[in-house]
């Protein structure tokens, strides 16, 4: 806006054609009610710090945000640990944990082998990860996204057979740190082909967070020729800031998923120049503020977030914590 408009005498009447417009076109939006986080922090905020936690400051990170509200948590993945050796207590660590009646604990697992590990450990939930970009899918799990289709499938039957549920990801839904910009056909061919497969859910990854409203636009309206909306999350990191406004925006198309990670930790090993994940806290603290019911209880979510940075020895990335440093917070248990 300029400056002469704003000190112009006509812009009370246009601010309050302005509100009218923008209140109407919020009430025409799907945005949810209830809104379901599902916690990454202790698999993607942790993979990627060159800090290693040992198995029992995780169990107890697993089981603080397990009191928080939260009714998914992602726990860990099952993959190969001279890849990811963050994550190598993996078996320890799902044992280890309180399993609170009501939450679910995914963990990621790649292939069967990784498959067969978690259910060992008694994993009821498992997630396949796929992408839509070539390279990236080369770089992280070492073949093509066809190739991992194929393993995806192993996974899938293994887990009908055992009445495992089983989620899948599609990473570098906007852009690739390989390839750049990447088509919304790219992922909608991906997508697909996982719900066809039986995952229930896919959550769609902003791995680098390159991500705007504008992007995650076109990206949704080509997925969603091919998913229900109930059938997706949104993944977003925060790289370039735009992980609430791009939240926002799925929850306008109905997304009704959102995956975040404590104190916006987070971030790919190979996916180079990510930042961490959309912080849970701040997620919660626009979920409230938008009249939208979490369950999570903020304040006991800021104590889990100083836990685990105290551990790690590093700040918060959220905002919130960082404003609620000395400031009582305003929000009561389960919504605003
Ligand atoms: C997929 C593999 C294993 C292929 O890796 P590979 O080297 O091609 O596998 P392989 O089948 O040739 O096996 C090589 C070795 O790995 C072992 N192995 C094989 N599979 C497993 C397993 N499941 N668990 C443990 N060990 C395993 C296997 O037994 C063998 O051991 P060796 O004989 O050399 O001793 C590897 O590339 C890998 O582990 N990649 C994981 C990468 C990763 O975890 N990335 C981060 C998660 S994805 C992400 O963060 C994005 C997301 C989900 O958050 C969404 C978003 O933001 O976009």
């Amino acid at each position: 806006m300029n400056s002469s408009l704003v000190n112009s005498s006509k812009l009370i009447p246009r601010y309050h054609l302005l509100n009218r417009l923008l209140s109407t076109a919020v009430n025409k939006t799907n945005r949810p009610i209830d809104v379901r986080i599902v916690e990454v922090g202790p698999r993607d905020g942790l993979q990627n710090e060159p800090k290693i936690l040992p198995a029992d400051v995780k169990i107890e990170l697993i089981n603080r945000l397990s009191n928080t509200g939260l009714k998914t948590i992602e726990v860990t993945s099952f993959v190969s640990p001279k890849w990811v050796p963050q994550m190598g207590d993996n078996s320890e660590v799902f044992k280890g944990i309180d399993k609170k009646p009501g939450v679910s604990y995914p963990v990621l697992t790649p292939n069967l082998k990784g498959f067969e590990a978690a259910l060992k450990a008694g994993a009821q939930e498992v997630a396949v990860f796929g992408a839509a970009s070539e390279s990236f899918s080369q770089k992280n799990v070492n073949c093509s996204t066809a190739e991992s289709i194929e393993r995806f499938r192993e996974v899938l039957e293994a887990a009908k057979k055992n009445n495992i549920k089983v989620r899948g990801y599609v990473s570098t839904v906007v852009g690739c740190p390989y390839e750049g910009r990447i088509k919304p056909i790219a992922v909608a061919n991906v997508v697909e082909k996982l719900l066809e497969m039986g995952c229930y859910e896919i959550s769609l990854g902003d791995t680098i967070g390159v991500a705007t409203p504008g992007t995650i636009t076109e990206m949704l309206k080509e997925v969603l020729h091919v998913a229900n909306v109930n059938q997706l999350a949104i993944h977003c990191h925060d790289t370039y800031g735009q992980a609430l406004g791009n939240i926002l925006t799925s929850l306008d198309f109905g997304i009704s998923v959102v995956d975040s990670s404590v104190s916006g930790l987070g971030g790919c090993p190979y996916a180079k120049g990510a930042s961490g994940n959309a912080a849970t806290e701040d997620v919660v603290y626009m979920l409230h503020g938008l009249g939208c019911n979490t369950g999570v209880y903020l304040p006991d979510l800021v104590m889990v977030g100083r836990f685990v940075c105290d551990k790690l020895g590093r700040e918060s990335e959220s905002k919130v914590t960082r404003a609620m440093k000395n400031v009582k917070p305003m929000t009561c248990r389960g919504s605003s």
